[in-house]
């Protein structure tokens, strides 16, 4: 018999929907999957107010519509990107509004879309920081030290000594998401930090260490940031996300970038994972032998952490090979998925 996993409906905790065509392209690969996504707001320009994010979110609902896709009841959870600018009626406009849920920190120049985010975060932002603990609204970091004279693949430790202790001594009641964690020293800190921190976990730092970037060529479809680290990362990772720790939880990072921008001389960082992200997290889970606490990681964890309900609805997973696409149609241009071509064994069960 085919063995099969029935869990409460998955949310993703850290998605890039791009907008317009692109936005297009790949609403209805997060919908199918999962029920609630925090939407993160590095557009050009970037989102940096509850009106830009509502309106943003209109954008979403209309791409779904327009797909029929309405019956999915997908409910984008969106965020606003931090700058030296954000003011606290920002961050009070977010405590009113039901939609938006947390504020992004891009340390400027880190990543895709970074060139407006913060250049002194516990100098510049001190009052917004005050008021997103009062308020408790949620900041979500992309923790990594932009300085470049810092190792690439260093950047993340060396974000905790330089900026996350920092500020989390600063504000001890704000709740911080770690995103997109990479090292053990990540895994180490949020596990014996104190007070209220999450971190969020991608499918290809689960499945891949950075030997994936380099074998047989320089593969750009394996290149994003925080960069994939070497092998005693992936397995604290591994460790961290099967474990019983509710700290950790499911977060794709899904950032497409169109095929001739990641095959380019200076290519996108960015792993396209939406379309196929359960079925990657149930690999990495199954080969620990660890099914049982996929739904935990995947549907509860989350929801615990940002204070709102789990999911009632459930998927069904079932363990039948599935062969990721080499290609998807990207508005005019083509997007390669996380893994093309490759088959690994679990499948979601088509609904619709
Ligand atoms: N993760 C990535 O490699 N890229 C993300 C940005 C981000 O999450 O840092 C993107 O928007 O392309
Ligand atoms: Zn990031
Ligand atoms: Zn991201």
């Amino acid at each position: 018999m085919t063995q099969t996993l029935t869990i409460t409906t998955p949310d993703d905790w850290h998605l890039h929907l791009r907008e317009g065509d692109a936005l297009r392209a790949v609403v209805a690969d997060s919908a199918r999957q999962f029920k609630r996504a925090i939407i993160m707001p590095n557009l050009r320009p970037p989102i940096t107010t509850v009106d830009q994010a509502l309106s943003y979110r209109a954008q979403i609902m209309a791409a779904l519509h327009e797909q029929g896709l309405d019956s999915l009841g997908f409910d984008p959870l969106m965020t606003l990107y931090l700058t030296d600018n954000t003011r606290v009626e920002d961050i009070e406009a977010i405590a009113q509004s039901a939609h938006v849920y947390a504020v992004k920190l891009y340390p400027a120049g880190a990543t895709t879309n970074s060139d407006q985010g913060v250049t002194d975060l516990l100098g510049r932002c001190t009052k917004v920081l005050e008021t997103m603990q009062r308020l408790s609204v949620p900041l979500l970091v992309h923790g990594e030290v932009t300085d470049p004279t810092i190792d690439v693949f260093d950047r993340e430790a060396v974000f905790i000594e330089r900026v996350m202790i920092g500020l989390r001594r600063a504000y001890p009641a704000l709740k911080v998401v770690f995103e997109h964690l990479t090292t053990k020293d990540g895994v180490d800190y949020v596990r014996e930090a104190e007070g209220p921190i999450g971190a969020t976990i991608t499918p290809q730092h689960l499945l891949y260490n950075r030997n994936a970037i380099f074998t047989g060529g320089l593969r750009p479809h394996w290149y994003c940031l925080p960069v994939l680290k070497r092998e005693t990362h992936r397995l604290a990772l591994v460790q961290a996300a099967t474990s019983d720790n509710p700290r950790f939880f499911l977060g794709t990072d899904s950032a497409p970038h169109a095929r001739h921008l990641k095959e380019h001389a200076s290519g996108c960082a960015g792993c396209y994972s939406a379309l196929h992200a359960m079925t990657l997290y149930a690999t990495v889970f199954d080969a620990v032998g660890r099914l049982d606490r996929l739904e935990a990681f995947a549907s509860h964890r989350g929801p615990d952490f940002y204070g709102l309900p789990r999911n009632t609805t459930k998927i069904t997973l079932v363990k039948e090979p599935y062969q990721v696409p080499e290609q998807l149609p990207f508005g005019k241009a083509s997007l390669v998925p996380l893994a093309s071509g490759e088959t690994f064994p679990w499948r979601v069960q088509a609904g619709v």
